[in-house]
């Protein structure tokens, strides 16, 4: 059943939600779901801004045939070649065999790789600048690489001052009804899982990010919309957008507060985290989060080791090796290029030392512009009372680096 809603002069959102898919890319847990947004323009020519996950393939195709009232599809534009923006391309371009694919000469290779069926008679090749009229509305290409793939690209529609964005200012969670962000409270429903999905998601491409948003700071945005989660069209919430990309890409803390990360088997490594925790307390830190790295997703705790000054990583020496969930976590944090934060360290271990040791090279050598604050700790089993002065100490170091801390703003 069709169920489009109006997005601003005959610009329609075309998308639908999925509630079924438990892991976003089969990696990240999507327990608010997700949206796949697509966009019909409806002028004298008709256009699609990229097409949908095959989850939400009947919406969609509903959404088109009822919008195009019996008219042809004349362009796809594809500003994005990942399988969830495009698993119904080729469906849509065989459905409406004269409508022409928007994209620049790594989308048709990738379209071809994909879908095994190449369509060069469709094809419609775009370079950066490159402008297409369809009546009234007139879309304008600029390219992302980066942002997410290397074909990506964002289609500006110059009368609404509509920027098609791509992956850029998406969010995990569903559209409920309300497709605007400013017809939510968009901080309590959207904020976590925007910056979940950014730092997991694009956290890796943050100079390519800064580069795309200085590209497209010249142009009047009246409104974004992206390719997952709600479109952006007060001036409150784009500046709002705009700023949180512009602060996460650059990899700075928002906030002071510390994320203690530990693993454990039989929970003397925990009875560590829990002591530091409550040692920092003490000294009147807030914002402590303490995640267990073997039960939440790391996708969680990278997302909050962006957001806080302050990383403290705790693990035991498992068959001669750093704990295999911690060896994990600090892996992903390290593919995203995870840097300028402060991170602490303490190993647990019984007869042959290796996670500290194993933490602190990860550290010093894998990622840039980390602090080690404090002497790292090895503990030996469990926690006694003279290693108390120790946890003190490091609770001392780490209340001084956040006092030290300045959050800037990123502008
Ligand atoms: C399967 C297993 C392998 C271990 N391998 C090592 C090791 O290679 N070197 C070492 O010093 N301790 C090793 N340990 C000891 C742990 O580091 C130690 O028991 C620690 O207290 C575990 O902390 P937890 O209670 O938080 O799990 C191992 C323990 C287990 C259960």
């Amino acid at each position: 059943m069709h169920c489009a809603q109006k997005m601003t002069h005959n610009i329609y959102w075309i998308g639908s939600n999925d509630w079924r898919t438990e892991r976003f890319e089969n990696l990240f847990p999507i327990p608010n779901g997700v949206s796949y947004n697509s966009y019909f323009i409806d002028d004298e020519k008709t256009c699609v801004v990229d097409s949908v996950d095959a989850e939400i393939r009947e919406e969609y195709f509903d959404n088109l045939s009822h919008l195009l009232n019996g008219r042809d599809l004349d362009y796809i534009i594809v500003n994005h070649m990942e399988p969830d923006h495009c698993q119904t391309l080729l469906e849509t371009l065989e459905r409406y065999p004269n409508c022409k694919m928007v994209g620049n000469a790594t989308t048709f290779r990738m379209f071809e790789q994909f879908y095994r069926t190449p369509k060069p008679d469709q094809y419609y090749t775009v370079k950066e600048g490159d402008e297409i009229c369809l009546g009234k509305h007139t879309l304008v290409s600029y390219t992302m690489p980066m942002v997410h793939w290397p074909e990506v690209t964002c289609t500006y529609e110059k009368s609404t001052g509509t920027l098609f964005s791509a992956d850029a200012f998406g969010t995990f969670g569903t559209i409920n009804g309300n497709i605007f962000a400013d017809q939510t409270d968009f901080i309590a429903t959207y904020e976590d899982e925007a910056r979940r999905y950014y730092t997991n998601i694009v956290g890796k491409y943050g100079p390519q990010v800064q580069n795309a948003i200085r590209k497209v700071s010249g142009l009047e945005i009246k409104r974004i919309a992206p390719l997952h989660g709600p479109i952006w069209r007060t001036p409150e919430t784009i500046e709002y957008i705009l700023h949180k990309y512009l602060h996460w890409s650059s990899y700075t803390a928002e906030k002071k507060g510390v994320v203690i990360a530990f693993g454990s088997m039989y929970g003397n490594t925990r009875d560590i985290a829990q002591q530091l925790a409550k040692q920092l307390s003490k000294r009147g830190v807030t914002d402590i989060k303490i995640y267990d790295v073997s039960k939440t997703n790391a996708s969680y705790i990278i997302a909050d080791a962006w957001k806080y000054t302050n990383l403290v990583t705790i693990a035991p020496t498992y068959n001669l090796n750093l704990y295999l969930t911690m060896e994990n976590f600090i892996h992903e944090l390290k593919a995203l290029n995870f840097q300028n934060h402060k991170v602490s360290i303490i190993g647990n271990h019984s007869w042959a030392s290796a996670a500290m040791k194993t933490m602190v090279a990860h550290f010093e050598n894998d990622f840039k512009d980390i602090e080690i604050v404090s002497q790292p700790l090895d503990i030996k089993s469990s926690l006694k009372e003279e290693d108390i002065p120790l946890i003190e100490k490091m609770a001392d170091d780490i209340k001084a680096s956040i006092d030290a801390a300045e959050i800037k703003e990123v502008l």
